[in-house]
């Protein structure tokens, strides 16, 4: 009903703003869009599901998350498929997966700081109800 929809309407905001703030951040330019595959036609066959900012945002406008805990397992994906993809020593790889640690810590103390736990626990009753 309409409390849902503006428990829901909230949680959307909440997450563009995060994003927004992650986009901003140079250190996380390279998660900003998808890898191209043009410039890295291996991509799609090491990694089996791609993600980046732009696409949490497209999928935050189509409402595809309820709770937080569903947009944490797609925006885990943009610094896991980053660890997997770029394990050598050479000092690029490196240098983007400290980006992509960097990225982990910086999202999960968003959430740890920001979002009141009982407005998570009513996405997940919403979430329960459906
Ligand atoms: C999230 O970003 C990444 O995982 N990568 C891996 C790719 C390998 C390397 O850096 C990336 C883009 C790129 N393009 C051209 C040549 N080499 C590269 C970004």
């Amino acid at each position: 009903e309409e409390q849902e929809e503006d428990v829901l309407r909230e949680l959307r905001l909440f997450l563009r703003n995060v994003i927004e703030r992650l986009s901003l951040d140079r250190r996380f330019k390279a998660f900003t869009k998808p890898v191209d595959i043009e410039e890295v036609p291996d991509y799609m066959t090491v990694i089996r599901r791609p993600m980046d900012l732009s696409t949490l945002l497209t999928n935050i406008d189509e409402q595809r998350y309820v709770t937080v805990g569903e947009f944490m397992n797609d925006a885990d994906l943009i610094w896991q498929n980053a660890l997997e993809y770029n394990p050598d020593s050479d000092p690029m790889d490196r240098h983007i997966r400290h980006r992509a640690c960097a990225l982990k810590d910086t999202v999960r103390a968003m959430i740890r700081d920001e979002l009141d736990e009982d407005f998570e626990r009513v996405c997940e009753d919403v979430r329960e109800s459906r």
